[in-house]
């Protein structure tokens, strides 16, 4: 049974990178994306406006929807505060025991949990399952079409407070043309749109961040 992708490119990490060292499992993954086989990790572009919105926020509590390979998370977690954690969601088994794997190698296991299944199911478990009271940063980076109802569950289990920041990928490409109508005319959102380029291509992209009034 041939490889998958995402097997390959965590064994491209595995043999290349440096044990421990979330930057160089990042260079890593974005060497073998952008010369060998194109994969949809938010890359180094969009990468470095998520560093700065998560810097910004420093939440002491993040969540993540799309865990894919785990490139994003360990983007994350490596910027985390002590004491400060990511949940991750990822519901294909397969991508989450690549990325279960990506996240030990890259040292950052001990500020990430990831967690199996679909969004609509474990985000009504956070609070009670998963003992988050509120989240201070949520990343969308899963099925496109799912980013309004996630982020409509998300409120409707009071998961929000004041201030907290949501930042959504692909707001172009592939594009998340209802989200963006939804996060935009919604009063208790104030959106701010960065503009930047698909991983990998010399493709416009943009990434949606909504910061909850509360
Ligand atoms: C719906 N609830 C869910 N709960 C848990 N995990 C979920 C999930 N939906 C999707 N997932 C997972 O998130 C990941 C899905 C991500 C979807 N992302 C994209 O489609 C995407 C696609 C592109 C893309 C851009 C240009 C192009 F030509 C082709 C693709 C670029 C990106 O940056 C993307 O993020 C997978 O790992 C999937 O298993
Ligand atoms: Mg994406």
């Amino acid at each position: 049974m041939n490889q998958s992708k995402e097997q390959r490119i965590l064994n491209f990490v595995l043999q290349n990178a440096v044990r421990g060292d979330p930057c160089s499992v990042l260079d890593t993954i974005d060497m073998y994306c952008s010369q060998k086989e194109w994969a949809m990790n938010v890359g180094n572009e969009k990468g470095l406006i998520l560093d700065k919105t998560v810097e910004e926020a420093n939440p002491s509590v993040a969540l993540e929807l799309g865990t894919y390979c785990g490139y994003s998370a360990i983007r994350i977690a490596r910027l985390l505060k002590a004491g400060a954690h990511l949940l991750t969601v990822e519901f294909n088994p397969e991508f989450a025991a690549i990325a279960k794997q990506m996240i030990e190698f890259a040292g950052v296991q001990d500020k990430v949990k990831l967690l199996e299944g679909p969004s609509e199911e474990i985000i009504p478990q956070l609070k009670k399952k998963y003992e988050v009271d509120t989240l201070d940063f949520v990343f969308l980076d899963h099925w496109k079409d799912r980013y309004t109802p996630d982020t409509i569950l998300i409120q409707e289990c009071n998961l929000l407070r004041k201030g907290s920041v949501l930042l959504a990928d692909n707001v172009i490409v592939p594009g998340a043309p209802e989200f963006l109508n939804y996060i935009r005319n919604n009063p208790h959102f104030q959106c701010t749109n960065y503009p930047s380029r698909l991983e990998y291509m010399k493709v416009e992209d943009a990434m949606e961040k909504a910061v909850f009034l509360g």
